[in-house]
């Protein structure tokens, strides 16, 4: 199956580089899914700089609610009507810089859906849950958790220990973590969990793309730091899997 490549610039990129980055970006990677996640002052330039390039730009966020007195805070609609397809919840920057819980996540997911966006739904353990031998049942409580009855979007597995580190769990790890959401899925939705793309995400780079994207059930990547070139974040599509 097709693999999706997102980058998540989280509160990076300026309007001046923009230009650079989408054009380099337009060369494309035949057979991959890439979708882009800016700021969101950035989703609409990003947009049409991009043209007619069949590349998606998504947010990082979104509200629950779908309007009003809210300071500060973007509904799904808002984003859809700028052109965004998909957008990233529960993201662990986001649970904890912001406390968001799993209820939040979910209620954020029905927003979106609502609005016709794709959320991409992040799940993952600290490294003290890690050490605490607590992995599974910590994402498997974010999963019960945050996704609503009848989900449709993707998951990515986040360890939050391998985020921005350099460090990436072991093969053996991630493809055991992805069966264990797989499971979890499908239990959760039924026939939906099956063939739901689980991205995985942390410390994703150049050099670790082509062993991290062969790994059974592995659907693609959620790419941080590495999404921020553009070089990097193509040579990391192109070690994705084709359709
Ligand atoms: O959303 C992306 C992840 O947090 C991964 O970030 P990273 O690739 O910089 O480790």
């Amino acid at each position: 199956m097709r693999q999706m490549i997102a980058g998540n610039w989280k509160m990076n990129g300026t309007l001046a580089g923009l230009s650079a980055y989408a054009s380099a970006l337009r060369q494309g990677v035949e057979g991959v899914d890439l979708l882009v996640c800016p700021p969101f002052p950035l989703i609409r330039p990003l947009i049409e700089a991009l043209g007619d390039a069949s590349i998606w730009v998504g947010a990082q966020d979104c509200d629950a609610k779908r309007s009003g007195p809210h300071t500060g805070d973007v509904s799904a609609d808002l984003l859809a009507e700028l052109g965004a397809r998909h957008v990233i919840l529960g993201h662990s920057e986001r649970r904890a810089d912001h406390g968001e819980s799993s209820t939040l996540v979910r209620d954020k997911a029905r927003a979106a859906s609502a609005a016709g966006l794709v959320p991409v739904i992040c799940v993952g353990e600290t490294e003290a849950e890690r050490d605490a031998h607590e992995t599974e049942t910590v994402v498997r409580a974010q999963l019960a958790g945050s996704l609503p009855d009848g989900f449709s979007g993707l998951i990515a597995y986040e360890p939050v220990w391998a985020i921005g580190s350099g460090k990436t769990p072991s093969e053996d790890e991630v493809e055991a973590m992805h069966r264990a959401i797989r499971a979890s899925l499908k239990k959760q939705l039924g026939e939906a969990g099956e063939a739901m793309p689980i991205l995985y995400g942390g410390s994703v780079k150049p050099a670790n793309a082509e062993t991290l994207m062969r790994i059974p059930e592995v659907g693609g990547a959620l790419v941080g730091g590495a999404s921020l070139k553009a070089e990097d974040f193509l040579a990391i599509a192109s070690a994705a899997v084709r359709d």
